[in-house]
C-alpha cells in the first residue's frame, strides 16, 4: 500500500471537486439545451385567446355572458368579457375562440352597445379563419325579424372565414330549453362546467297603494302603483325592471322608486282594448286587485339604463309611462346631490297630465331640475318631446359637450326613434361618437 503525502492528498482532493463541478455544468447545459422546454401551463396558453362579446339591451345577454365567467376562472382562465362596441372587427383575429351572445332590439336591429360595432363590420371583412366561435342569439318571435341581429352577425363571422364549432341558437323570449341545450354544448366544446343561469325566483309583494296620475285626462287613465315586500327588501338600481307574473301573463315594467323609498312602485297605463274591456295585466293591476293583493313579481337587473358613475349633467327624456324609469335615476340622482338634470316629458294635457307635479315642481324650485312638459293635445299645435329637444337644439349640444349622458325611457316606435334620428340630426358627427363610445347615451324603449 501506498501512502499519499499531504500535498498528494491535496491535490487529488482538488482534482475531485474540479470533476465534480465540471460534471454540475454539463448536467445544467444538457438541462437547458438538450431537454424539451416543459410545455406552459394551461391556463397562460389560453388565458387571453378566450372572448365572451355580447351586446344587450335590457340587460338579459350581458347576464348570461357575465355568469359565463365564475367558470373560467376555476380553469385559471380570464377571457375578454366585453360588449362588442368595445372592439374593433379586427381585433377579432387576436382571439382564437370566442362566445357570442346578442340580442335584438329595435326592428331586426343590433342593441345600442352592439350598434357600432356593426356600422364598423359592415365595412370590415378581418381575416378570422382562426378564430372557432358559438352564438347564442336572443329574440321574440313575436316581431318580424326574429333574431335578426343574431343571424346576420352570424352570417357575416361566416363570411369571415370564422368557424361555428356549434349549430347557432336561438332562444326566443329566455326559452330555458334552448339556454340549457346552448350552455350544454359550449360545457362539452370548452370542457368546463358551464351552468344554465337559472333564473331569479318570483318573490311576492302586497299591493298597498294605487294613485291615479291624471285623473280625467283624455288618455287612459296611468297609475302609481305600490307594493311592499313579503319579506325583506330586495336590493334593485336605478333603471332596472320588474317582471310582473299576473296568472299566465308576464309584463315588464321599469322601475319608479329606489329600495330607499321603502317601497317597489310602477306606473302603468290601464290598457283598454278596443271591444272596451280592460287589458288583463294592467285591468287586474290598476282596477281589479285589491289592496293587499299578492303580486308575484322577479326584479331584472338592467345595466345598460343604470346612470353613470359620476354626477354629470343628466338629460333625461320620456313619455307617458316612461317616467317611470326616468324618475327611479332622478330620484338616484337628487339623493346623489347631483345638480343638473334636465327631464323632458310629454304626455296629452295641460289640464290633466301633470304626472307627479309635486315631486317634481319641488325640484325645480330649488333648482336642481330644469323641466320642459309638453303637451300633445295643448292648442293648435300638439308638442311632442322631440319637437322641443328640436327647438333647444343648442341648449342641447351645449349640454352634451359639457358631457352630459342621455336617457329615453318610453315606446320605440315614434317617440323613441324619433328622438334617436333627432340626436344624429343635431349633434355633430363627434358628439354623437362619443355619446355612443361613452356609453353616456341609454335606452329603456318598449
Ligand atoms: C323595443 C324592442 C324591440 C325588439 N325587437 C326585436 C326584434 O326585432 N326581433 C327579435 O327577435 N326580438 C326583438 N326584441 C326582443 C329582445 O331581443 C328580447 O326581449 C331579448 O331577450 C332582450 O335581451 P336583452 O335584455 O339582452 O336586450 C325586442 C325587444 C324590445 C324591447
Amino acid at each position: 500500500m501506498t501512502e499519499l503525502s499531504p500535498v498528494g492528498w491535496l491535490a487529488d482532493q482538488r482534482l475531485l471537486w474540479a470533476a465534480l463541478a465540471f460534471g454540475s455544468w454539463l448536467l445544467l447545459c444538457w438541462l437547458c439545451l438538450v431537454r424539451p422546454p416543459r410545455p406552459k401551463a394551461m391556463s397562460s396558453v389560453t388565458a387571453s385567446e378566450w372572448l365572451i362579446a355580447y351586446a344587450s339591451q335590457s340587460g338579459a345577454a350581458q347576464d348570461i355572458a357575465e355568469r359565463l365567467l365564475p367558470a373560467f376562472h376555476q380553469h385559471n382562465l380570464q377571457p375578454a368579457l366585453l360588449p362588442l362596441n368595445a372592439l374593433h372587427p379586427d381585433a377579432l383575429s387576436g382571439y382564437s375562440r370566442a362566445l357570442f351572445i346578442v340580442s335584438t332590439y329595435g326592428e331586426g336591429e343590433a342593441p345600442d352597445n352592439g350598434a357600432s360595432f356593426w356600422q364598423r363590420a359592415s365595412n370590415a371583412r378581418p381575416d378570422l379563419t382562426s378564430l372557432d366561435y358559438s352564438l347564442l342569439a336572443l329574440g321574440d318571435r313575436r316581431y318580424s325579424d326574429f333574431c335578426g341581429f343574431g343571424r346576420q352577425l352570424g352570417d357575416w363571422l361566416d363570411g369571415t372565414g370564422a368557424k361555428a364549432a356549434l349549430p347557432r341558437h336561438e332562444a326566443d323570449r329566455l326559452d330555458t330549453y334552448v339556454l340549457h341545450a346552448w350552455h350544454r354544448r359550449i360545457s362539452q366544446w370548452t370542457g368546463l362546467k358551464l351552468q344554465a343561469p337559472s333564473s331569479a325566483p318570483f318573490s311576492y309583494w302586497t299591493l298597498c297603494g294605487r294613485t291615479q296620475l291624471n285623473p280625467e285626462s283624455p288618455g287612459s287613465p296611468a297609475w302609481l302603483i305600490r307594493l311592499l315586500p313579503v319579506g325583506e327588501l330586495p336590493d334593485w338600481r336605478a333603471g332596472d325592471l320588474a317582471e310582473v307574473r299576473i296568472g299566465s301573463i308576464l309584463r315588464t315594467y321599469s322601475i319608479a322608486s329606489l329600495p330607499e323609498d321603502g317601497a317597489l312602485e310602477l306606473i302603468v297605463r290601464q290598457v283598454v282594448n278596443d271591444d272596451g274591456s280592460a287589458g288583463q295585466g294592467s285591468g287586474w293591476l290598476c282596477c281589479h286587485a285589491e289592496p293587499g293583493a299578492m303580486v308575484e313579481i322577479q326584479l331584472r337587473s338592467n345595466p345598460g339604463f343604470h346612470l353613470p358613475e359620476d354626477n354629470r349633467p343628466g338629460i333625461f327624456i320620456g313619455a307617458g309611462t316612461g317616467l317611470a324609469g326616468l324618475r327611479g335615476l332622478l330620484r338616484q340622482r337628487q339623493r346623489l346631490g347631483c345638480p343638473d338634470s334636465w327631464l323632458l316629458f310629454g304626455e296629452r294635457c295641460q289640464q290633466h297630465d301633470r304626472w307627479l307635479a309635486e315631486e317634481l315642481d319641488a325640484w325645480t324650485t330649488e333648482g336642481t331640475l330644469l323641466l320642459d312638459r309638453c303637451f300633445s293635445r295643448a292648442g293648435d299645435q300638439p308638442e311632442y318631446v322631440q319637437h322641443r329637444l328640436a327647438a333647444k337644439a343648442d341648449q342641447l349640444r351645449q349640454w352634451v359637450d359639457r358631457g352630459a349622458s342621455i336617457h329615453v325611457c318610453g315606446s320605440l316606435a315614434g317617440m323613441g326613434n324619433e328622438i334617436h334620428s333627432l340626436l344624429q340630426a343635431v349633434l355633430s358627427p363627434q358628439q354623437w361618437q362619443a355619446l355612443q363610445e361613452q356609453q353616456r347615451y341609454r335606452r329603456d324603449l318598449y
